[in-house]
């Protein structure tokens, strides 16, 4: 069983993760794609962060009904903030019969080198990476990486955020399942100092 675990925020999740997640699954070997739901990135200000079980939520909303994906909260129990390369040491010590890959943004990609334990992440686990408009993708010698052909999504969360501040319309940008929640529950409504 390949496994493509594809970390982030998800502050909410939204139909770039999903087309990206889809598309990885269309055109790779991998069997199934887990969205890691992470508490806490090390590098990203927790000010605009909905709590991590709301964010949960979302992401099993937004997969529900298709088999090959599913959302974890593996790492709501291990230290914060998130480091990557902890939770793949997790996962592989509990899944040992499983093969893992890790998917991410041109962004997260071109960042890699700072991350926490980098090479252990770059020499252990394939990456497919999904380019993003304005990240230049530079390669990482030790990584096995695999650059995906695909169209570019010009998609974040951190605009879907705004427009809901705004009192926009985010129809389109987040699957019909979760715009109902967003907007019974309030997210993202105000601004957390
Ligand atoms: N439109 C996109 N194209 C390619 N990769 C994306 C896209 N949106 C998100 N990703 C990737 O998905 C992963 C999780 O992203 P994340 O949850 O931070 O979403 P985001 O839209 O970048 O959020 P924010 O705007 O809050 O920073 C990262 O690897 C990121 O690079
Ligand atoms: O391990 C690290 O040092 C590290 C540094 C930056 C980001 N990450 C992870 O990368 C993922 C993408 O984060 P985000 O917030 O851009 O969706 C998320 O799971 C973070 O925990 C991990």
């Amino acid at each position: 069983m390949k496994t493509g675990l594809y970390f982030g925020s998800f502050n909410p999740i939204h139909i770039g993760h999903l087309i990206i997640a889809s598309h990885v699954l269309n055109e790779t070997d991998l069997d199934e794609v887990w969205f890691m739901v992470s508490p806490q990135n090390p590098f990203k200000p927790s000010a605009t962060l909905l709590n991590e079980y709301d964010r949960l939520h979302l992401v099993r909303k937004a997969v529900e009904g298709d088999i090959r994906m599913k959302a974890s909260d593996a790492e709501f129990s291990l230290p914060k903030p998130s480091y990557t390369a902890t939770t793949l040491a997790f996962l592989s010590d509990k899944y040992p019969s499983r093969e893992f890959a890790i998917i991410m943004g041109g962004d997260s990609f071109q960042n890699l080198p700072k991350w926490h334990n980098y090479t252990a992440i770059t020499q252990h686990y394939p990456i497919y990476v999904y380019n993003r408009p304005g990240f230049e993708l530079k390669p990482i010698t030790s990584a096995n990486v695999r650059v995906l052909d695909a169209p570019l999504l010009d998609i974040s969360a951190t605009h879907i955020r705004t427009l809901i501040l705004e009192g926009k319309s985010i129809r389109y940008l987040v699957p019909p399942a979760i715009e109902g929640e967003l907007t019974t529950n309030r997210f993202y409504r105000t601004q957390k100092k």
